[in-house]
């Protein structure tokens, strides 16, 4: 949460953000609010599978879920759901109608900074880079986070939060598989929240529990060392200034005390996409935050914002800087490159059909 000093230069400072340097495209998406942060956090897992019953029922179909370790997992889909899936297996999902509709969730006054949409890209993030080029498995393919064994993995805490707000798209949109509701809701928040367009495909399968990558396949934060970053990402098949480019996302969201342990925003602007993540490492003075918690840094001036141990690490590699130093000057590549980058992750592992389509869809808030 930022703290009281600070407040308000950093809703002046969200202003001038939105004002200077992105579209009006997202304009209806909030800067930045001074929300205290009410994270319902991995608690939802609680949910009884009564509660989950009616909850489904409300929406207009049903999840069966089961208790697991805390977080709840959708399991088999009911005979209403399916049937409706069969009636309409032979007409074309029209993906930009689900798109929308995960548009309409992303905004909650009640939520974190106002908005899912960090939540819903790190879910996409998640279950795409898993991906091992080597071994050649993992990825968004088979949406195996649904799975207990790779929903409990430590990375991934929080995110059944995000993966049941998004069982209501499913509810209304039955047919699409998991994986391609979890990337395309990546692809929405981005977008949404004023970032580049991110080019798509459909065809990814709800897989089985075999198919779940081991633990420990996602980067870990209080890693220092640049390396460590580019022995995950090239395992993934990512180049360094691909790497940098993708950590921009963290010009959005925060971290959470209850999910990963770290706490805070990058940015003062953490529900806009924009290039702030590198004109804030490169702008700022960081300096250990002195807390209970995990080492991290944050900002000496306002004590607001905040960088992990592997967002300071790009600092310290010679090829890294150079891209942290390029995107921050120049916001236009830095949209480019993660259009490209992004869209890569999300594919990563994915089986699609050789002439599978490519979408791009049009932000609502357009
Ligand atoms: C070295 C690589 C990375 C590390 C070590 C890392 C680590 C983290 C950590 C510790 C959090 C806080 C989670 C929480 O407490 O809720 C986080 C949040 C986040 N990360 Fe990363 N991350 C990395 C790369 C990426 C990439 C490649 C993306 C997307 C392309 C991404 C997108 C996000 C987003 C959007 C959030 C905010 C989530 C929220 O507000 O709930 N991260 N990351």
């Amino acid at each position: 949460m930022l703290r009281a000093s600070s407040l308000s230069s950093v809703a002046r400072r969200a202003a001038l953000v939105s004002s200077a340097s992105t579209s009006s495209r997202f304009a209806a998406t909030r800067a930045y609010s001074a929300q205290p942060n009410r994270s319902s956090g991995g608690g939802a897992g609680t949910t009884l599978l009564i509660a989950a019953l009616a909850a489904g029922a409300g929406a207009g179909g049903y999840h069966y879920y089961v208790q697991n370790e805390g977080t709840t997992l959708p399991k088999i889909a009911s005979a209403k759901s399916a049937g409706a899936a069969a009636s309409k297996a032979t007409e074309p999902l029209d993906y930009q109608k689900v798109y929308n509709a995960i548009a309409e969730l992303l905004e909650d006054d009640n939520y974190d900074d106002g908005s899912y949409g960090p939540v819903f890209l790190r879910l996409a993030w998640h279950a795409s880079g898993t991906y091992d080029k080597t071994a050649k498995n993992g990825g968004s393919h088979a949406a195996t986070m649904r799975y207990k064994s790779e929903a409990g993995h430590s990375a991934n805490a929080g995110l059944a939060l995000a993966r049941e707000r998004l069982n209501r798209v499913k509810d209304r949109f039955p047919q699409i598989s998991y994986g391609d509701l979890w990337t395309l809701a990546g692809v929405c928040a981005i977008q949404e929240m004023g970032g580049p367009i991110i080019k798509w495909k459909s065809g990814r399968i709800d897989g089985e529990e075999e198919h779940c990558p081991p633990d420990g396949r996602l980067p870990d934060a209080s890693r220092a060392d640049a390396q460590h970053s580019k022995d995950v990402f090239y395992k993934m098949g990512f180049t360094d200034q691909e790497i940098v480019a993708l950590l921009g996302a963290h010009a959005l969201g925060r971290c959470h005390r209850d999910r990963s342990g770290f706490d805070g925003p990058w940015t003062a602007s953490p529900t806009v996409f924009t290039n702030t993540y590198f004109t804030e490492l490169l702008g700022r003075k960081w300096v250990e935050r002195k807390w209970d918690g995990p080492k991290q840094f944050e900002d000496k001036e306002s004590q607001s914002l905040m960088m992990l141990p592997a967002d300071m690490a790009i600092l310290k590699d010679k090829e890294f800087r150079k891209w942290v130093e390029i995107y921050a000057k120049d916001e236009k590549r830095f949209f480019d490159d993660f259009a490209s980058a992004c869209a890569k992750l999300f594919e990563l592992g994915c089986k699609f059909e050789d002439n599978a389509r490519v979408y791009e869809f049009k932000p609502t808030n357009a």
